[in-house]
């Protein structure tokens, strides 16, 4: 059997136990358990370099060969910052209006895929099967057939994939299609992002080849952590701060798409409506600051620092602070706890392609005393997760409903909830994901080539 060489712009770092906030590079890592397998990107690192490829730098940590290439501060600034978080990620999220074109970005990131290709060309061998992650990534494929890669590719798209009527407002939108045609099969999270994608193509007059294969975690693995921190000092310092109130929890990097000031109003509706909770939960948002140097990012968080401040001034009491906001990275091993100590996970993007912390949410649960999953309609876990609450993020008021309900919600329906939820997470796990797809790979019609 061939290995898989996983290709993706955000790769974890093998040795630490403190990741960047992320879903791609946390799902991932828990679908690579079995067999020989190469993981090749960007290493997080900008370093200049003077003429040339950069060399992989190369770790081998089990049965994963990690192999990891820096960036130069313009190729961070036109591929991984402009282009792919200043355009593509914005237009996938169904926010054309913040999408910032520039034709010298669309030429790096046309650039650095290309060098990509390159970089990891002598690294292949005939029999391997590659399997491309993300938008970073979308021309790695045809980049690579150019330089003669004959083996079988894939892509998987983590982020929502828009109608055509929104997606055609990328200049260069037909490129990038044609360039997908050299995948001999292309992944997505939902069958709503599949049927955008096989739309966009035909369009184009182009084979569809997009299928839906949602991500998920290992929720045993999950669960075991979110015991042990339990009794870890962390969630013992939390309990003690809390002194009885109930906690609402959120986990989002610090994103546009998911939906934080929406959810602070939702907040703040719910103590303005339904005075009988003020003092008695509190309200913690771990929001990691994330691509802080495109400029959209930045008013977010000057937003969500007044919103804050205005809700806070306004109901704290001496010994009471309704909203606790952070904006550094917490170890996933002590959110587990966190998560298990909350009776409300409060996760409403705006749009988002899955959202693994709905999942870790659920995975973590007493299933004795299950807290509630508040769930957008738009995310991509949705369609699978409809036992939470689901809401509309645009409407702070249909946020506060939900968090009365779950705040007050009976254990029998909290039981009945969860473990349907919990059924789910279970089926669809990392591997099982990682496996489908790669299954559905090794039988597609090979993508026209000799
Ligand atoms: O690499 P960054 O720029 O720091 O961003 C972190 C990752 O964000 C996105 O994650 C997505 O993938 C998750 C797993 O499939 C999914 O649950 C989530 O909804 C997506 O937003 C992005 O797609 C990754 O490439 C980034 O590494
Ligand atoms: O402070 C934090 C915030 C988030 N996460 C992890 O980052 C991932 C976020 O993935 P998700 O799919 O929800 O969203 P994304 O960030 O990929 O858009 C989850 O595994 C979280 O547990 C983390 O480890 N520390």
């Amino acid at each position: 059997m061939g290995r898989l060489i996983i290709v993706s712009n955000r790769v974890p770092s093998p040795r630490e136990r403190s990741q960047p906030a992320g879903g791609l590079a946390v799902g991932l890592k828990d679908a690579l358990r079995e067999g020989e397998s190469l993981w090749f990107g960007w290493s997080g690192k900008q370093v200049q370099l003077h003429g040339g490829d950069p060399v992989p730098r190369l770790d081998r940590v089990d049965n994963v060969t990690y192999a990891t290439i820096d960036l130069t501060p313009l190729q961070y600034e036109g591929f991984y910052q402009n282009f792919s978080n200043g355009i593509l990620w914005p237009l996938f999220h169904y926010r054309v209006g913040l999408m910032n074109y520039s034709r010298t970005d669309w030429k790096t990131y046309l650039a650095v895929n290309a060098m990509f290709a390159r970089t990891l060309l002598p690294l292949l061998k005939p029999d391997d099967t590659i399997w491309v992650h993300d938008y970073h990534l979308f021309p790695l494929g045809q980049a690579l057939r150019d330089l003669g890669v004959k083996c079988r590719i894939g892509f998987f798209l983590h982020i929502p994939f828009p109608p055509w009527s929104l997606v055609r407002s990328l200049p260069g939108a037909d490129l990038l299609l044609e360039d997908m045609q050299s995948y001999d099969l292309i992944g997505v999270q939902t069958p709503e992002d599949a049927e955008n994608l096989n739309h966009s193509l035909q369009a184009n007059g182009l084979a569809a080849r997009g299928q839906a294969f949602p991500i998920g975690i290992d929720p045993d693995e999950f669960r075991a952590q979110a015991e042990k921190s339990m009794k870890g000092p962390e969630v013992e310092r939390l309990e003690g701060s809390l002194r009885g109130a109930k906690l609402v929890l959120g986990v989002d990097r610090l994103d546009y798409s998911k939906g934080l000031p929406e959810r602070f109003r939702g907040y703040e509706a719910l103590l303005a409506r339904y005075p009988e909770h003020r003092g008695k939960v509190t309200f913690l948002q771990v929001a990691p600051i994330s691509r802080g140097s495109v400029e959209e990012y930045r008013q977010l968080r000057r937003q969500l620092d007044e919103l804050t401040g205005r809700i806070n001034g306004a109901y704290s009491e001496f010994d009471w602070t309704p909203i606790r906001y952070i904006t550094r990275p917490l170890a996933r091993e002590v959110l587990a706890g966190f998560y298990r100590r909350a009776e409300a996970a409060l996760i409403t993007p705006l749009r988002d392609g899955m959202n693994l912390v709905a999942k870790e949410y659920v995975a973590a649960q007493n299933p004795a005393n299950p807290g509630v999953l508040i769930l957008s309609h738009f995310a991509g876990a949705a369609p699978e997760m409809d036992e939470g609450i689901l809401v509309n993020p645009y409407d702070p008021d249909e946020i506060a409903d939900a968090l009365h309900a779950a705040l007050t919600m009976g254990l029998a329906e909290r039981r009945t909830r969860w473990q349907a939820l919990e059924q789910e997470v279970s089926s669809t796990t990392a591997i099982s994901w990682a496996a489908d797809f790669l299954r559905a790979l090794d039988a597609a019609p090979v993508a026209g080539r000799s």
